[in-house]
């Protein structure tokens, strides 16, 4: 079948043609780009990209389907996905439906055939580019910064208990209580810390630290999300609250907000870590794990108050920080994806420290 023509126009005045997958639905966001080789669906799922259109500089992508386990949200909130080629005929054992169900089912507006390793260029380049999938050759991109709202469009409603509703694979009774602050939270977070033998209660972001009292947390999460971090500056005094009473985990956008909640600032990345193969080295041991990342802004070690904080772990390709340690308080942070999904386990242990700062039941609490 002939395929309609489409194209990406960017904010740099660069234009690219390639055809729809799928309908045509014209779409704009920041465009970014990752490396995986695998992980599509994950990738398309997570919804820290939500605003964004994402490249995937893997050629081929499809090749082995999708399935109802591998989604990390609910649905995908990317604003676009851009490819090379993609499969039609996937194969294995676990897939139950192909890329373009995927694109037609949530209404995700696709481009293929597009020169991927030009896009890739042009983000490393210019760094902040945005981008528009369109058929008509006149549009350009009309917002250049991600909606400073995105992460109240992604977050849960309402408080939400995982157990008790099927999503726990055992009764967590006596086991320790983690509330996930949800930004934007994968479903692999979850998962672990159920796999941990933790009860979870996802609430949305912007919950006050009242209501999370009343659920008397062992334990917080702050998870990953999308958008620029210091659109949530208003939130640092609930932060601060909730991580001085309670052992606290921030992973990726949870890193960035602990780190202005205790007066430090994020910076932009020249062109963000998008893929599964990064590699950080833990600074107290020297041991390098390969981490999945997603992220387009890093804490700015400079200013960070050092007499409060640690670096734990730094990016060994451009030193920037992967993990924050406090000295005195039981809150740590990491930039990676310690839940991976995709890309390789090495990062479980993170979930696992975060479980051992929080007292045994019986023992005298934290705060
Ligand atoms: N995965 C994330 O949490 C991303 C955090 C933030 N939106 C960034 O791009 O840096």
């Amino acid at each position: 079948m002939e395929q309609k023509i489409g194209y990406l126009v960017l904010s740099t005045g660069d234009v690219l043609e390639g055809k729809w997958l799928g309908e045509e639905r014209a779409s704009e966001g920041e465009l970014v780009f990752n490396t995986a080789m695998t992980g599509y669906q994950e990738v398309m799922t997570d919804p820290s990209y939500a605003g964004q259109v994402v490249t995937m500089t893997y050629p081929l992508i499809g090749n082995y389907g999708f399935n109802d386990m591998d989604y990390e949200s609910i649905k995908p909130s990317l604003s676009g996905l851009i490819m090379s080629h993609p499969c039609r005929t996937p194969e294995h054992y676990e897939s139950s439906f192909t890329l373009e169900d995927m694109i037609n089912k949530h209404e995700i507006p696709a481009l293929y055939d597009i020169d991927t390793r030009e896009v890739t260029r042009i983000v490393r380049e210019h760094g902040e580019v945005y981008g528009k999938v369109t058929s008509d050759l006149g549009d350009i991109p009309n917002q250049l910064h991600v909606d400073p709202e995105i992460v109240k469009k992604v977050s849960v409603k309402k408080v939400t208990s995982l157990c008790g509703q099927g999503n726990c694979e055992r009764t967590h009774i006596s086991n320790q209580h983690v509330v996930v602050f949800d930004f934007g939270y994968k479903h692999s977070i979850t998962q672990t810390l159920d796999h941990l033998g933790c009860h979870v209660t996802v609430v949305p972001f912007d919950t006050n630290p009242e209501v999370v009292k009343a659920l008397q947390p062992d334990g917080i999460i702050l998870s990953n999300g999308p958008g620029d971090p210091k659109d949530l500056g208003y939130l640092v005094e609930n932060i601060k609250e909730v991580t001085q009473s309670y052992p606290t985990l921030g992973i990726c956008l949870g890193q960035q907000l602990v780190a202005i909640a205790y007066g430090g600032t994020t910076k932009r990345l020249p062109y963000g870590h998008r893929g599964s193969n990064h590699p950080v080295k833990n600074v107290a041991t020297g041991k390098v794990m390969i981490t999945s990342q997603n992220h387009g802004y890093v804490v700015d070690g400079d200013s960070l108050n050092k007499e409060e904080w640690t670096v734990s772990h730094v990016n060994v390709n451009d030193h920037s920080i992967e993990g924050l340690v406090h000295r005195y308080m039981p809150i740590m942070s990491v930039q990676f994806h310690p839940e991976a999904h995709p890309g390789p386990m090495d990062t479980y242990t993170i979930f696992q420290d975060f479980i051992s700062m929080i007292p045994a039941k019986g023992e005298k609490q934290y705060a």
